[in-house]
């Protein structure tokens, strides 16, 4: 058999005992996909299977030729029909939040636009006024939010601000004569940009400005803005102007946004963290403006999340019509493309990343609704690591997917081409993933001045190197180092300049830091590889009996990539050498042989087990190929 060949071909290049290939043993059993399925998606089942049903419905059946107008305008029409069947509520924002997810994360099956206009209006403006806002908010927006009768935007990002929110430059002055903010643009760089449902159907916007009261500056703040009224005419002062057609996502009507002293009431300020009182006292609890903005926005981790997880449907969808498609397409002699090792270095890892992908997801939500507070910083870390991380998988594995189905994967009916370039974006919005990775080191770097990491090298002398320990404290040892190289570049830094002060010796490690941000990128992707496979190992222990040994095997596949990927840094670190690296290859290699023997069952299964249905895949390809002509022309 052509595994074993390869297995046993891979193993006489090896050198030592510790590259023994413990993952060619794995003796793979038959499992049930549903049962899989219970085990990634542990919540809401019943719904889910409904809104998947729901989603037959001839209006969200992809259409590539439309125009731009007339995509936005069928983007509503989904919209409407989709909030018409109640499947979920704005209110379970924050009373059930699985189940608001849940409807969210559905629509990215059949359509990114559809699924972004609606976590704009739900998440982004729905959620924000049920998090920041109180009562007042609540009973007057919520409920024609929920119907979609107040279309909302989402007002954050400024032509001149985008990662820097801390520095947008819209006002918000309260007038205490007339008991009003007045929100003013006082430049084109303080315009809102990019806003989604602003160029044609936002009524309502959450905007972020810039809070003085009785000439005191308190910093960002959010105002709930009328920016149309019910008739759809922009309301007096705010001007409006179409961004026009994107790379991608054009179902979505993203656009700017200036405001010439428009007047809100008192009660337009969300004041769950801060208010200001008739007379113009301001009050908070949080009395630093940084730590006050900090907890605003670190209250709309939902976003984040609902990103991650599109990103991760996204690469489900694209390697399971890969797969199929893999496992029917011979090429020369009768040969299954699927059959070719580079095809399987494509799309086996791809399907590994996926999985650990979904799991630390579903770690991240069940630590989420605990609600402990003490879980808020790791809550924080985990969920923009996750974002940045799922994110950038995704871009790599659709490009794999769609170039491993060549021509075919090129054509729009074959979806991932389109999914492609709608979900582009998802590296930029709700956080850059540079910025996010960033995120995930300063937390990691604040916790090692307190307590500085101790890297410990692990010795690989006879070591198997799938052993999940051994890929456990590689992977940690990555993290430990990163953080004790950053950690003390700062920490010399900050002592050399310290004989000028605190404010010196601050300033300099933060240049210090600055100085290394590649390294900090680094080690956000390290705390996640080790994260999500230390998630994954522990995962796979509580799995379904019959599928643990495919798990185990993807698993370690996982693991092994992730080492892979890294391998210049363990080879410069000396824990690992030419050996070892040699290892790792045909470990990878032979795990891809085993989950693609037989037809490549094991990967169809695990792709099966994702619970797509057919009416979600659409793509020609994923079925039979043979009939592409008369299918997707219909
Ligand atoms: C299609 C689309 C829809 C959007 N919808 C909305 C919406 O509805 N509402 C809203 O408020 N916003 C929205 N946004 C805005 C989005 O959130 C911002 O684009 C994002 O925050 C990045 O800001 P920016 O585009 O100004 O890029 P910048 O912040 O200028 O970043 C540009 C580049 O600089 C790098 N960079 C920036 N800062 C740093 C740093 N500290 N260290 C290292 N590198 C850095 C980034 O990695 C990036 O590569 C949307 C954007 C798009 C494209």
């Amino acid at each position: 058999m052509a595994a074993e060949r390869r297995v046993a071909a891979l193993s006489r290049h090896l050198t030592s005992a510790s590259d023994v290939d413990i993952v060619s043993k794995i003796n793979l059993r038959d499992f049930e996909a549903d049962e899989v399925y219970r085990f990634l998606t542990r919540d809401n089942l019943e719904l889910r299977a409904r809104m998947l049903d729901h989603l037959k419905d001839d209006i969200y059946k992809a259409d590539y030729y439309l125009s731009l107008l007339d995509f936005r305008e069928l983007t509503l029409q989904r919209l409407k029909h989709y909030v018409d069947q109640h499947f979920f509520s704005v209110f379970d924002y924050l009373q059930d939040p699985l189940r608001f997810m849940a409807g969210l994360e559905t629509l990215a099956s059949v359509d990114y636009s559809l699924c972004i206009k609606a976590g704009v209006h739900f998440t982004l403006c729905g959620g924000t006024i049920a998090k920041l806002g109180t009562e007042k908010h609540h009973t007057q927006f919520l409920p024609r939010l929920d119907t979609l009768d107040l279309p909302g935007c989402f007002g954050m990002t400024e032509l001149g601000h985008g990662s820097n929110v801390m520095g947008i430059e819209t006002q918000a002055t309260y007038d205490e004569q007339s008991m009003e903010f007045v929100i003013t643009t006082p430049r084109d760089t303080a315009s809102k940009f990019w806003i989604g449902g602003a160029a044609q159907h936002g009524k309502v916007c959450t905007v972020f400005a810039q809070l003085t009261v009785r000439g005191k500056w308190e910093g960002p703040h959010v105002f709930v803005v009328r920016i149309r009224d019910d008739s759809g005419r922009p309301t007096p002062g705010v001007r409006i102007l179409d961004n026009g057609p994107k790379a991608g996502l054009n179902g979505v009507d993203n656009g700017q946004l200036w405001f010439d002293h428009v007047r809100v009431p008192r009660d337009a300020l969300l004041d769950r963290y801060a208010s200001v009182a008739e007379d113009g006292t301001y009050s908070s609890p949080i009395p630093s403006v940084a730590q006050r903005f900090g907890t605003m926005v670190g209250g709309l981790t939902t976003g984040r999340m609902l990103i991650g997880q599109g990103a991760i449907d996204a690469a489900k969808i694209g390697v399971s019509i890969a797969l199929r498609y893999a496992c029917a397409r011979p090429q020369f002699q009768g040969k299954r493309i699927m059959e070719y090792l580079t095809h399987q270095r494509r799309l086996l890892p791809a399907l590994a990343t996926t999985y650990a992908m979904q799991l630390q997801s579903l770690r991240l939500k069940a630590l989420y609704m605990r609600k402990r507070p003490e879980d808020g910083k790791q809550i924080h870390v985990i969920s923009s690591g996750l974002k940045a991380g799922a994110t950038w998988h995704r871009v790599e594995i659709l490009q794999a997917c769609r170039e491993c189905c060549g021509g075919q994967g090129f054509l729009a009916a074959n979806k991932i081409g389109p999914m492609k370039n709608d979900m582009d974006v998802d590296v930029t919005f709700e956080g850059d993933n540079t910025v996010m990775m960033q995120q995930v080191a300063k937390a990691l770097l604040d916790t090692a001045a307190k307590q500085p990491p101790k890297p410990r090298a692990p010795s690989l002398q006879g070591a198997f190197l799938s052993d999940p320990s051994t890929l456990t404290a590689l992977l940690r040892f990555q993290e430990d180092m990163l953080t004790a190289e950053i950690g003390s570049a700062m920490t010399r830094a900050g002592k050399a300049a310290a004989s000028q002060g605190k404010k010196a010796a601050a300033a300099a490690a933060t240049d210090a830091y600055e100085d290394n941000l590649d390294l900090a990128v680094d080690l956000g992707w390290a705390f996640l590889n080790r994260e999500s496979y230390e998630g994954f190992v522990d995962e796979v222990r509580k799995s379904p009996e019959d599928a643990k040994p495919a798990l185990t095997l993807l698993a370690a596949l996982y693991g092994l990539t992730r080492v892979e990927r890294n391998l210049a840094f363990f080879l410069a670190a000396g824990v690992m050498d030419g050996s070892h690296a040699a290892g790792v290859r045909a470990a990878v290699n032979s795990a891809c042989a085993v989950l693609s023997a037989d037809g490549g069952w094991a990967a169809l299964r695990l792709a099966e087990s994702f619970g797509i249905p057919d009416h979600c895949l659409q793509a020609p390809i994923a079925f039979d190929w043979r009939q592409i002509g008369s299918q997707h022309l219909g």
